[in-house]
Protein backbone atom coordinates (compact mmCIF):
# COMPACT_ATOMS: atom_id res chain seq x y z
CA UNK A 1 0.00 0.00 0.00
CA UNK A 2 1.42 3.62 -0.92
CA UNK A 3 1.75 5.91 1.50
CA UNK A 4 0.72 9.42 1.31
CA UNK A 5 4.19 10.82 0.84
CA UNK A 6 4.66 9.06 -2.18
CA UNK A 7 2.94 10.56 -4.52
CA UNK A 8 4.25 13.61 -5.10
CA UNK A 9 1.89 15.80 -3.06
CA UNK A 10 2.48 19.72 -1.87
CA UNK A 11 3.94 19.32 1.76
CA UNK A 12 1.10 21.01 3.28
CA UNK A 13 -1.90 18.44 1.83
CA UNK A 14 0.59 15.84 3.30
CA UNK A 15 0.33 17.65 6.65
CA UNK A 16 -3.49 17.56 6.34
CA UNK A 17 -3.51 14.32 5.56
CA UNK A 18 -1.44 13.39 8.35
CA UNK A 19 -3.06 15.03 10.96
CA UNK A 20 -6.35 13.49 9.81
CA UNK A 21 -4.91 10.39 10.92
CA UNK A 22 -3.98 8.33 7.54
CA UNK A 23 -1.42 6.34 7.50
CA UNK A 24 -1.46 4.94 4.21
CA UNK A 25 -3.89 4.97 0.81
CA UNK A 26 -6.54 2.67 0.37
CA UNK A 27 -6.71 0.74 -2.92
CA UNK A 28 -8.77 3.60 -4.85
CA UNK A 29 -7.04 5.86 -3.42
CA UNK A 30 -3.47 4.26 -4.82
CA UNK A 31 -5.74 3.84 -7.70
CA UNK A 32 -7.26 7.34 -8.66
CA UNK A 33 -4.72 9.92 -7.07
CA UNK A 34 -1.79 9.13 -9.53
CA UNK A 35 -4.89 9.14 -12.83
CA UNK A 36 -6.55 12.21 -11.04
CA UNK A 37 -3.08 14.24 -10.37
CA UNK A 38 -2.76 13.88 -14.57
CA UNK A 39 -6.24 15.09 -14.58
CA UNK A 40 -7.78 12.28 -16.25
CA UNK A 41 -11.27 11.75 -16.34
CA UNK A 42 -12.48 8.84 -14.26
CA UNK A 43 -15.36 6.21 -12.87
CA UNK A 44 -14.31 5.45 -9.39
CA UNK A 45 -15.68 2.17 -7.88
CA UNK A 46 -14.75 0.78 -4.64
CA UNK A 47 -16.59 -0.50 -1.63
CA UNK A 48 -18.55 1.76 1.08
CA UNK A 49 -16.30 3.26 3.37
CA UNK A 50 -12.89 3.24 1.59
CA UNK A 51 -12.25 6.66 1.21
CA UNK A 52 -13.41 7.94 -2.09
CA UNK A 53 -13.85 11.12 -0.81
CA UNK A 54 -10.11 11.44 -0.55
CA UNK A 55 -9.78 9.82 -3.32
CA UNK A 56 -11.04 12.62 -5.35
CA UNK A 57 -10.95 15.56 -2.21
CA UNK A 58 -6.97 14.96 -2.22
CA UNK A 59 -6.00 15.42 -5.93
CA UNK A 60 -8.21 18.39 -5.89
CA UNK A 61 -6.78 20.31 -2.95
CA UNK A 62 -3.36 19.11 -4.69
CA UNK A 63 -4.67 21.38 -7.71
CA UNK A 64 -5.79 24.51 -6.39
CA UNK A 65 -4.08 27.70 -5.41
CA UNK A 66 -4.86 29.45 -2.15
CA UNK A 67 -5.02 32.68 -4.27
CA UNK A 68 -7.59 31.78 -6.38
CA UNK A 69 -10.61 34.15 -5.90
CA UNK A 70 -12.65 31.84 -8.61
CA UNK A 71 -15.18 28.83 -8.39
CA UNK A 72 -12.54 26.51 -9.50
CA UNK A 73 -14.20 23.05 -8.21
CA UNK A 74 -17.63 21.81 -8.17
CA UNK A 75 -18.39 18.44 -6.20
CA UNK A 76 -22.17 17.11 -6.43
CA UNK A 77 -24.03 15.47 -3.43
CA UNK A 78 -27.11 13.78 -4.01
CA UNK A 79 -28.17 14.76 -0.55
CA UNK A 80 -27.54 17.84 2.24
CA UNK A 81 -26.33 15.43 4.95
CA UNK A 82 -23.47 14.21 2.24
CA UNK A 83 -22.59 17.77 1.31
CA UNK A 84 -21.69 19.14 4.71
CA UNK A 85 -19.93 16.18 5.29
CA UNK A 86 -18.20 16.18 2.04
CA UNK A 87 -17.14 19.47 2.50
CA UNK A 88 -15.98 18.63 6.15
CA UNK A 89 -13.38 16.57 4.69
CA UNK A 90 -12.26 18.72 2.01
CA UNK A 91 -12.19 21.28 4.61
CA UNK A 92 -9.89 19.08 6.57
CA UNK A 93 -7.66 18.71 3.59
CA UNK A 94 -7.54 21.77 2.32
CA UNK A 95 -6.86 23.31 5.89
CA UNK A 96 -2.65 23.75 5.24
CA UNK A 97 -3.06 25.34 1.82
CA UNK A 98 -5.35 27.43 2.79
CA UNK A 99 -7.88 26.27 0.26
CA UNK A 100 -11.20 27.80 1.25
CA UNK A 101 -14.82 25.26 0.53
CA UNK A 102 -18.30 25.93 1.22
CA UNK A 103 -21.21 23.61 1.45
CA UNK A 104 -24.56 24.80 -0.74
CA UNK A 105 -27.24 22.67 -0.13
CA UNK A 106 -31.52 23.07 0.07
CA UNK A 107 -32.94 24.14 3.53
CA UNK A 108 -30.24 26.75 4.47
CA UNK A 109 -31.14 30.18 4.13
CA UNK A 110 -30.13 31.02 0.84
CA UNK A 111 -29.09 34.99 2.01
CA UNK A 112 -26.88 33.34 4.48
CA UNK A 113 -25.28 31.39 1.75
CA UNK A 114 -25.11 34.17 -0.84
CA UNK A 115 -22.86 35.69 1.94
CA UNK A 116 -20.69 32.75 2.52
CA UNK A 117 -20.06 33.05 -1.68
CA UNK A 118 -18.74 36.18 -1.07
CA UNK A 119 -15.76 35.32 0.65
CA UNK A 120 -14.63 33.59 -2.75
CA UNK A 121 -14.90 30.00 -1.63
CA UNK A 122 -12.66 27.84 -4.97
CA UNK A 123 -14.59 24.50 -4.13
CA UNK A 124 -18.40 24.39 -3.84
CA UNK A 125 -20.04 21.24 -2.76
CA UNK A 126 -23.27 21.14 -3.42
CA UNK A 127 -26.46 19.24 -4.08
CA UNK A 128 -27.94 19.73 -7.95
CA UNK A 129 -31.21 21.79 -6.69
CA UNK A 130 -30.18 24.33 -4.74
CA UNK A 131 -27.27 24.82 -7.03
CA UNK A 132 -28.84 25.35 -10.03
CA UNK A 133 -31.07 27.91 -8.08
CA UNK A 134 -27.80 29.44 -7.09
CA UNK A 135 -26.53 29.60 -10.78
CA UNK A 136 -29.90 31.18 -11.98
CA UNK A 137 -30.13 34.05 -9.72
CA UNK A 138 -26.37 34.55 -10.88
CA UNK A 139 -24.81 34.27 -7.30
CA UNK A 140 -22.63 31.16 -8.60
CA UNK A 141 -20.74 31.56 -11.80
CA UNK A 142 -19.20 28.69 -13.30
CA UNK A 143 -16.75 30.22 -16.25
CA UNK A 144 -13.86 29.51 -14.57
CA UNK A 145 -14.43 25.37 -13.01
CA UNK A 146 -11.91 23.04 -13.73
CA UNK A 147 -12.93 19.90 -11.80
CA UNK A 148 -16.41 18.57 -11.31
CA UNK A 149 -16.85 15.38 -9.06
CA UNK A 150 -20.00 13.43 -9.28
CA UNK A 151 -20.56 11.56 -6.24
CA UNK A 152 -22.93 8.78 -5.86
CA UNK A 153 -23.27 9.69 -9.45
CA UNK A 154 -25.83 6.32 -9.41
CA UNK A 155 -28.02 7.90 -7.24
CA UNK A 156 -28.37 11.59 -8.22
CA UNK A 157 -29.52 9.45 -11.76
CA UNK A 158 -31.75 7.76 -9.48
CA UNK A 159 -33.22 10.91 -7.81
CA UNK A 160 -33.82 12.41 -11.21
CA UNK A 161 -31.09 14.72 -10.81
CA UNK A 162 -30.24 13.70 -14.39
CA UNK A 163 -31.45 16.99 -16.03
CA UNK A 164 -30.28 19.05 -13.31
CA UNK A 165 -26.92 17.49 -13.71
CA UNK A 166 -26.74 18.58 -17.66
CA UNK A 167 -28.21 21.79 -16.91
CA UNK A 168 -25.02 22.64 -14.63
CA UNK A 169 -22.63 21.13 -16.63
CA UNK A 170 -23.27 22.62 -19.85
CA UNK A 171 -22.35 26.35 -17.90
CA UNK A 172 -19.02 24.47 -17.14
CA UNK A 173 -16.39 24.56 -19.68
CA UNK A 174 -16.20 21.67 -21.56
CA UNK A 175 -12.12 20.90 -21.11
CA UNK A 176 -12.92 20.51 -17.57
CA UNK A 177 -11.40 17.12 -15.38
CA UNK A 178 -14.13 15.16 -14.46
CA UNK A 179 -14.54 12.46 -11.79
CA UNK A 180 -17.25 10.00 -10.71
CA UNK A 181 -17.59 8.30 -7.69
CA UNK A 182 -20.10 5.46 -6.04
CA UNK A 183 -19.96 2.31 -4.79
CA UNK A 184 -22.38 0.70 -7.50
CA UNK A 185 -22.43 1.49 -10.84
CA UNK A 186 -25.67 0.41 -12.29
CA UNK A 187 -25.69 0.44 -16.23
CA UNK A 188 -27.32 3.66 -16.82
CA UNK A 189 -24.09 5.44 -15.27
CA UNK A 190 -22.90 4.35 -18.60
CA UNK A 191 -24.99 6.79 -20.37
CA UNK A 192 -23.95 9.40 -17.97
CA UNK A 193 -20.57 9.06 -18.47
CA UNK A 194 -20.31 8.67 -21.69
CA UNK A 195 -22.35 12.56 -21.89
CA UNK A 196 -19.50 14.06 -19.59
CA UNK A 197 -16.69 12.46 -19.34
CA UNK A 198 -13.97 12.29 -21.88
CA UNK A 199 -12.12 8.89 -21.93
CA UNK A 200 -12.64 8.00 -18.87
CA UNK A 201 -10.25 5.65 -16.57
CA UNK A 202 -12.59 3.15 -15.10
CA UNK A 203 -11.04 2.53 -11.91
CA UNK A 204 -12.54 -0.52 -9.91
CA UNK A 205 -11.30 -2.11 -6.67
CA UNK A 206 -15.02 -4.02 -6.15
CA UNK A 207 -13.75 -7.58 -5.87
CA UNK A 208 -16.31 -10.44 -6.10
CA UNK A 209 -18.78 -9.19 -3.30
CA UNK A 210 -19.74 -5.67 -4.05
CA UNK A 211 -20.79 -5.04 -0.17
CA UNK A 212 -17.92 -4.29 2.23
CA UNK A 213 -16.04 -7.29 3.36
CA UNK A 214 -16.01 -6.55 7.07
CA UNK A 215 -20.05 -6.26 7.54
CA UNK A 216 -21.09 -9.29 8.88
CA UNK A 217 -24.70 -10.18 7.10
CA UNK A 218 -27.56 -11.72 8.70
CA UNK A 219 -31.17 -12.08 8.05
CA UNK A 220 -34.07 -13.05 9.97
CA UNK A 221 -37.29 -14.17 8.84
CA UNK A 222 -39.98 -12.39 10.68
CA UNK A 223 -43.67 -11.47 10.67
CA UNK A 224 -44.64 -7.70 10.24
CA UNK A 225 -46.19 -7.93 13.45
CA UNK A 226 -43.56 -9.52 15.25
CA UNK A 227 -41.25 -6.83 13.93
CA UNK A 228 -41.01 -4.70 16.65
CA UNK A 229 -40.40 -7.24 19.36
CA UNK A 230 -37.81 -8.68 17.09
CA UNK A 231 -36.11 -5.38 17.11
CA UNK A 232 -36.22 -4.68 20.42
CA UNK A 233 -34.87 -8.08 21.43
CA UNK A 234 -32.19 -7.90 18.77
CA UNK A 235 -30.81 -4.28 20.38
CA UNK A 236 -31.08 -5.81 23.58
CA UNK A 237 -28.51 -8.75 22.35
CA UNK A 238 -26.43 -7.22 20.43
CA UNK A 239 -26.29 -3.98 22.13
CA UNK A 240 -25.00 -1.72 19.52
CA UNK A 241 -22.56 1.34 20.21
CA UNK A 242 -24.37 3.58 17.42
CA UNK A 243 -27.16 1.77 15.25
CA UNK A 244 -28.81 2.80 12.14
CA UNK A 245 -32.59 1.56 11.42
CA UNK A 246 -33.81 1.94 8.16
CA UNK A 247 -37.34 1.79 7.76
CA UNK A 248 -39.26 1.87 4.42
CA UNK A 249 -41.56 5.22 5.30
CA UNK A 250 -41.63 8.31 7.28
CA UNK A 251 -44.37 7.35 8.72
CA UNK A 252 -42.52 3.95 9.51
CA UNK A 253 -39.69 6.06 10.62
CA UNK A 254 -41.38 8.01 13.04
CA UNK A 255 -43.43 5.29 14.50
CA UNK A 256 -40.61 3.70 15.04
CA UNK A 257 -38.77 5.83 16.47
CA UNK A 258 -41.26 7.39 19.31
CA UNK A 259 -42.33 3.25 19.93
CA UNK A 260 -38.25 3.12 20.56
CA UNK A 261 -38.28 6.23 22.95
CA UNK A 262 -41.25 4.73 24.83
CA UNK A 263 -39.79 1.07 25.30
CA UNK A 264 -36.83 3.01 26.91
CA UNK A 265 -34.11 3.33 23.66
CA UNK A 266 -32.18 6.57 23.30
CA UNK A 267 -33.34 6.48 19.34
CA UNK A 268 -34.45 9.56 16.89
CA UNK A 269 -35.46 9.66 13.36
CA UNK A 270 -34.28 11.37 10.17
CA UNK A 271 -36.08 11.49 6.92
CA UNK A 272 -37.19 14.64 4.54
CA UNK A 273 -40.13 15.85 6.02
CA UNK A 274 -38.12 16.73 8.99
CA UNK A 275 -36.87 20.72 8.87
CA UNK A 276 -33.44 20.93 7.86
CA UNK A 277 -32.56 22.64 11.36
CA UNK A 278 -34.11 19.00 12.80
CA UNK A 279 -32.30 16.91 10.43
CA UNK A 280 -28.96 18.80 12.06
CA UNK A 281 -30.17 18.53 15.22
CA UNK A 282 -30.48 14.52 14.80
CA UNK A 283 -27.26 13.80 12.67
CA UNK A 284 -25.65 16.01 15.29
CA UNK A 285 -26.66 14.25 18.56
CA UNK A 286 -26.16 10.89 16.73
CA UNK A 287 -22.34 11.86 15.89
CA UNK A 288 -21.77 12.88 19.28
CA UNK A 289 -23.56 9.93 20.63
CA UNK A 290 -25.98 11.49 22.58
CA UNK A 291 -28.72 9.20 20.99
CA UNK A 292 -27.46 5.76 19.90
CA UNK A 293 -30.07 4.73 17.67
CA UNK A 294 -30.27 6.69 14.41
CA UNK A 295 -34.07 5.43 13.00
CA UNK A 296 -33.89 6.67 8.98
CA UNK A 297 -35.22 5.84 5.66
CA UNK A 298 -32.96 5.81 2.41
CA UNK A 299 -32.25 9.37 3.56
CA UNK A 300 -29.53 8.04 5.47
CA UNK A 301 -27.81 5.28 3.47
CA UNK A 302 -25.41 7.04 0.82
CA UNK A 303 -22.29 8.25 1.89
CA UNK A 304 -23.09 8.82 5.82
CA UNK A 305 -20.02 8.40 7.77
CA UNK A 306 -20.20 8.08 11.17
CA UNK A 307 -17.40 6.60 13.56
CA UNK A 308 -18.92 4.23 16.04
CA UNK A 309 -21.41 2.90 14.02
CA UNK A 310 -21.52 -1.29 14.54
CA UNK A 311 -24.79 -2.13 13.37
CA UNK A 312 -27.10 -1.69 10.39
CA UNK A 313 -30.64 -3.33 10.86
CA UNK A 314 -33.27 -3.10 7.95
CA UNK A 315 -36.13 -3.12 9.38
CA UNK A 316 -37.78 -2.99 6.21
CA UNK A 317 -36.43 -4.86 3.19
CA UNK A 318 -34.56 -2.32 1.17
CA UNK A 319 -36.20 -1.48 -2.14
CA UNK A 320 -33.18 -2.42 -4.57
CA UNK A 321 -29.92 -3.90 -4.17
CA UNK A 322 -27.88 -0.90 -4.65
CA UNK A 323 -29.91 0.36 -1.30
CA UNK A 324 -29.02 -2.86 0.36
CA UNK A 325 -25.28 -2.28 -0.34
CA UNK A 326 -25.29 1.10 0.66
CA UNK A 327 -27.50 0.94 3.42
CA UNK A 328 -25.17 -1.91 5.11
CA UNK A 329 -22.03 0.34 4.26
CA UNK A 330 -23.29 2.58 6.81
CA UNK A 331 -21.37 0.09 9.18
CA UNK A 332 -17.68 -1.68 8.73
CA UNK A 333 -16.21 1.65 7.35
CA UNK A 334 -12.13 2.20 7.31
CA UNK A 335 -11.37 -1.11 8.15
CA UNK A 336 -13.49 -1.63 11.08
CA UNK A 337 -16.05 -4.83 11.69
CA UNK A 338 -19.72 -4.50 11.47
CA UNK A 339 -23.02 -6.09 11.67
CA UNK A 340 -25.88 -5.78 9.04
CA UNK A 341 -28.99 -7.49 10.42
CA UNK A 342 -31.86 -7.74 7.98
CA UNK A 343 -35.38 -8.16 8.73
CA UNK A 344 -37.33 -10.18 5.70
CA UNK A 345 -41.12 -11.14 5.88
CA UNK A 346 -41.86 -14.67 4.63
CA UNK A 347 -43.93 -12.86 1.35
CA UNK A 348 -40.78 -11.04 1.35
CA UNK A 349 -38.38 -14.04 0.75
CA UNK A 350 -37.89 -14.16 -2.84
CA UNK A 351 -36.96 -10.56 -2.64
CA UNK A 352 -34.12 -11.08 -0.30
CA UNK A 353 -33.13 -13.89 -2.70
CA UNK A 354 -32.88 -11.46 -5.79
CA UNK A 355 -30.57 -8.81 -3.64
CA UNK A 356 -28.22 -12.02 -2.96
CA UNK A 357 -27.90 -12.51 -6.37
CA UNK A 358 -27.53 -9.51 -7.32
CA UNK A 359 -25.13 -8.73 -4.56
CA UNK A 360 -23.02 -12.26 -5.17
CA UNK A 361 -23.38 -12.42 -1.16
CA UNK A 362 -25.16 -15.10 0.48
CA UNK A 363 -26.99 -13.96 3.66
CA UNK A 364 -26.69 -16.23 6.26
CA UNK A 365 -30.24 -16.54 7.95
CA UNK A 366 -30.59 -16.38 11.67
CA UNK A 367 -33.35 -16.79 14.31
CA UNK A 368 -34.78 -14.52 16.10
CA UNK A 369 -33.00 -13.57 19.12
CA UNK A 370 -34.82 -15.28 22.25
CA UNK A 371 -36.54 -13.35 25.30
CA UNK A 372 -33.07 -14.95 27.18
CA UNK A 373 -30.31 -13.95 24.85
CA UNK A 374 -31.75 -10.46 24.98
CA UNK A 375 -32.01 -10.49 28.83
CA UNK A 376 -28.47 -11.66 28.73
CA UNK A 377 -27.22 -9.19 26.44
CA UNK A 378 -28.75 -6.11 28.53
CA UNK A 379 -27.14 -8.09 32.04
CA UNK A 380 -23.76 -7.88 29.85
CA UNK A 381 -23.83 -4.60 29.11
CA UNK A 382 -24.94 -3.65 32.62
CA UNK A 383 -21.81 -5.76 33.95
CA UNK A 384 -19.75 -4.59 31.81
CA UNK A 385 -20.48 -1.12 33.17
CA UNK A 386 -19.84 -2.23 36.66
CA UNK A 387 -16.72 -3.77 35.42
CA UNK A 388 -15.45 -0.23 33.92
CA UNK A 389 -15.85 1.43 37.33
CA UNK A 390 -14.37 -1.26 39.63
CA UNK A 391 -11.02 0.15 39.92
CA UNK A 392 -12.16 3.64 39.89
CA UNK A 393 -10.77 5.69 42.83
CA UNK A 394 -14.38 7.23 43.26
CA UNK A 395 -16.13 4.30 44.81
CA UNK A 396 -14.25 4.95 48.39
CA UNK A 397 -17.22 6.73 49.84
CA UNK A 398 -19.85 3.43 48.59
CA UNK A 399 -17.16 1.36 50.51
CA UNK A 400 -18.24 1.76 54.17
CA UNK A 401 -22.21 0.88 52.78
CA UNK A 402 -20.92 -1.71 50.93
CA UNK A 403 -19.35 -3.60 53.83
CA UNK A 404 -22.38 -2.85 55.88
CA UNK A 405 -24.89 -4.45 53.71
CA UNK A 406 -22.19 -7.61 52.98
CA UNK A 407 -22.41 -7.77 56.54
CA UNK A 408 -26.04 -8.60 56.54
CA UNK A 409 -26.69 -10.25 53.25
CA UNK A 410 -25.65 -12.85 51.10
CA UNK A 411 -22.65 -11.28 48.67
CA UNK A 412 -24.34 -12.87 45.58
CA UNK A 413 -28.02 -11.72 46.94
CA UNK A 414 -26.41 -8.41 46.84
CA UNK A 415 -24.63 -7.65 43.67
CA UNK A 416 -27.53 -9.51 41.82
CA UNK A 417 -29.71 -6.72 43.39
CA UNK A 418 -27.31 -3.86 41.91
CA UNK A 419 -27.14 -5.35 38.74
CA UNK A 420 -31.21 -6.36 38.25
CA UNK A 421 -31.70 -2.41 39.32
CA UNK A 422 -28.90 -1.26 37.03
CA UNK A 423 -30.40 -2.91 34.08
CA UNK A 424 -33.59 -1.19 34.27
CA UNK A 425 -36.56 -2.88 33.42
CA UNK A 426 -38.05 -2.67 29.68
CA UNK A 427 -40.82 -0.64 30.04
CA UNK A 428 -43.73 -2.50 28.39
CA UNK A 429 -45.57 -0.51 26.22
CA UNK A 430 -47.45 -2.12 24.09
CA UNK A 431 -46.50 -0.94 20.14
CA UNK A 432 -48.31 -0.93 17.37
CA UNK A 433 -46.66 -0.16 13.81
CA UNK A 434 -48.84 0.13 11.25
CA UNK A 435 -47.99 -2.71 8.94
CA UNK A 436 -45.69 -1.78 5.38
CA UNK A 437 -47.07 -3.72 2.39
CA UNK A 438 -44.42 -6.45 1.38
CA UNK A 439 -41.69 -6.00 -1.21
CA UNK A 440 -42.05 -8.15 -4.12
CA UNK A 441 -39.56 -9.93 -6.00
CA UNK A 442 -37.97 -7.73 -8.91
CA UNK A 443 -37.08 -9.72 -12.45
CA UNK A 444 -33.85 -8.80 -12.97
CA UNK A 445 -31.03 -10.23 -14.81
CA UNK A 446 -28.74 -11.36 -11.97
CA UNK A 447 -25.45 -10.50 -11.91
CA UNK A 448 -24.19 -8.22 -14.49
CA UNK A 449 -21.45 -7.49 -13.63
CA UNK A 450 -18.19 -5.24 -14.71
CA UNK A 451 -16.39 -7.74 -16.34
CA UNK A 452 -16.71 -8.14 -19.70
CA UNK A 453 -18.48 -4.83 -19.94
CA UNK A 454 -15.54 -2.12 -19.85
CA UNK A 455 -15.82 1.48 -20.16
CA UNK A 456 -14.02 2.46 -23.42
CA UNK A 457 -10.58 2.85 -22.62
CA UNK A 458 -10.87 1.75 -19.59
CA UNK A 459 -9.37 -0.85 -17.52
CA UNK A 460 -11.45 -3.40 -14.90
CA UNK A 461 -9.41 -4.58 -12.13
CA UNK A 462 -12.21 -7.36 -11.00
CA UNK A 463 -9.47 -9.29 -8.92
CA UNK A 464 -9.71 -10.75 -5.77
CA UNK A 465 -9.16 -9.81 -1.81
CA UNK A 466 -9.11 -5.91 -3.15
CA UNK A 467 -11.19 -5.71 0.04
CA UNK A 468 -10.76 -2.16 -0.01
CA UNK A 469 -12.70 -2.32 3.44
CA UNK A 470 -9.52 -4.36 5.06
CA UNK A 471 -6.77 -3.39 7.45
CA UNK A 472 -5.98 -0.34 6.08
CA UNK A 473 -4.43 2.17 9.24
CA UNK A 474 -5.17 5.68 10.87
CA UNK A 475 -3.05 7.03 13.43
CA UNK A 476 -3.92 7.70 16.22
CA UNK A 477 -6.62 4.65 16.26
CA UNK A 478 -9.62 6.51 17.60
CA UNK A 479 -12.19 3.27 17.44
CA UNK A 480 -15.11 5.47 18.51
CA UNK A 481 -14.44 9.69 18.12
CA UNK A 482 -17.12 11.15 16.16
CA UNK A 483 -16.09 11.28 13.16
CA UNK A 484 -15.79 14.87 10.89
CA UNK A 485 -18.86 16.39 11.59
CA UNK A 486 -22.06 16.49 9.36
CA UNK A 487 -23.45 13.27 7.83
CA UNK A 488 -24.19 11.85 4.56
CA UNK A 489 -27.16 11.28 2.99
CA UNK A 490 -30.49 12.35 1.62
CA UNK A 491 -34.29 12.55 1.91
CA UNK A 492 -36.43 10.49 0.10
CA UNK A 493 -37.71 6.91 -0.89
CA UNK A 494 -39.67 7.72 1.87
CA UNK A 495 -42.79 9.08 0.75
CA UNK A 496 -45.91 7.44 1.64
CA UNK A 497 -45.50 4.93 -1.20
CA UNK A 498 -43.48 2.36 -1.45
CA UNK A 499 -40.54 3.31 -3.62
CA UNK A 500 -41.96 7.23 -3.28
CA UNK A 501 -39.34 9.58 -1.97
CA UNK A 502 -40.76 12.55 -0.94
CA UNK A 503 -38.13 14.43 1.26
CA UNK A 504 -35.77 14.36 -1.16
CA UNK A 505 -33.21 16.59 -0.73
CA UNK A 506 -33.90 20.44 -2.44
CA UNK A 507 -36.25 20.54 -4.54
CA UNK A 508 -39.23 19.90 -2.53
CA UNK A 509 -38.35 21.93 0.81
CA UNK A 510 -37.44 24.65 -1.18
CA UNK A 511 -40.31 25.09 -2.98
CA UNK A 512 -38.66 27.18 -5.90
CA UNK A 513 -38.25 24.41 -8.01
CA UNK A 514 -39.69 21.32 -9.61
CA UNK A 515 -43.22 20.25 -10.41
CA UNK A 516 -41.87 16.60 -9.45
CA UNK A 517 -44.16 14.75 -7.72
CA UNK A 518 -42.98 13.73 -3.83
CA UNK A 519 -43.90 10.42 -4.17
CA UNK A 520 -42.64 9.45 -7.91
CA UNK A 521 -39.16 8.00 -7.41
CA UNK A 522 -38.33 6.94 -11.06
CA UNK A 523 -38.48 3.48 -11.93
CA UNK A 524 -34.78 1.98 -12.56
CA UNK A 525 -33.86 0.98 -15.73
CA UNK A 526 -33.96 -3.11 -16.36
CA UNK A 527 -30.31 -3.85 -16.48
CA UNK A 528 -29.08 -1.48 -14.08
CA UNK A 529 -26.21 -3.29 -12.66
CA UNK A 530 -22.94 -3.40 -14.40
CA UNK A 531 -20.87 -3.75 -11.26
CA UNK A 532 -23.35 -4.85 -8.77
N1 LIG B 1 -6.26 6.38 3.79
C1 LIG B 1 -7.09 6.33 4.82
N2 LIG B 1 -6.72 5.76 5.99
C2 LIG B 1 -7.58 5.69 7.03
N3 LIG B 1 -8.84 6.15 7.01
C3 LIG B 1 -9.27 6.72 5.87
C4 LIG B 1 -8.42 6.83 4.72
N4 LIG B 1 -9.12 7.44 3.74
C5 LIG B 1 -10.35 7.70 4.24
N5 LIG B 1 -10.45 7.29 5.52
C6 LIG B 1 -11.62 7.37 6.40
O1 LIG B 1 -12.47 6.32 6.04
C7 LIG B 1 -13.82 6.69 6.27
C8 LIG B 1 -14.67 6.39 5.03
O2 LIG B 1 -14.30 7.24 3.99
P1 LIG B 1 -15.36 7.78 2.93
O3 LIG B 1 -16.56 8.34 3.60
O4 LIG B 1 -14.62 8.63 1.97
O5 LIG B 1 -15.78 6.39 2.24
P2 LIG B 1 -16.55 6.14 0.87
O6 LIG B 1 -15.72 5.19 0.09
O7 LIG B 1 -16.89 7.44 0.24
O8 LIG B 1 -17.86 5.38 1.37
P3 LIG B 1 -19.37 5.45 0.82
O9 LIG B 1 -19.42 4.56 -0.40
O10 LIG B 1 -20.19 4.91 1.93
O11 LIG B 1 -19.66 6.87 0.50
C9 LIG B 1 -13.81 8.15 6.64
O12 LIG B 1 -13.96 8.27 8.04
C10 LIG B 1 -12.44 8.62 6.20
O13 LIG B 1 -12.00 9.68 6.97
MG1 LIG C 1 -18.60 8.46 -0.14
Amino acid sequence: MKLFSEFGLDSKVVRAITEMGFEESTPIQEKTIPLALEGKDLIGQAQTGTGKTAAFGIPLINRIEASEERIVALIMCPTRELAIQVAEEIGKLGRFKGIRSLPIYGGQDIVKQIRALKKKPQIIIGTPGRLLDHINRKTIKLDNVNTVVLDEADEMLDMGFMEDIQSILQLVPPERHTMLFSATMPENIKRLAKQFLNEPEHVSVIPKQVSAPLIAQSYIEVHEKQKFEALSRLLDMESPELAIIFGRTKRRVDELSEALQKRGYSAEGLHGDLSQNQRDNVMRKFRDGSIDVLVATDVAARGLDVSGVTHVINFDLPQDPESYVHRIGRTGRAGREGAAWTFVTPREIDHLHFIERVTRHRIPRKPLPSMAEAIEGKQRVTAERVLEIVNDEGLTEFKGIAIQLLEQYDSVQLLAAALKLLTGDKKEVDIELTPEDPLRAKKRRPDVRSSGRKMPGSYVRDGQGQSGGGGYRRSGDRPYSSGSGGGGDRGRRDGGNRGGYGGRDDRYRDGDRGQRRTDDRKPKSSSEFVNI
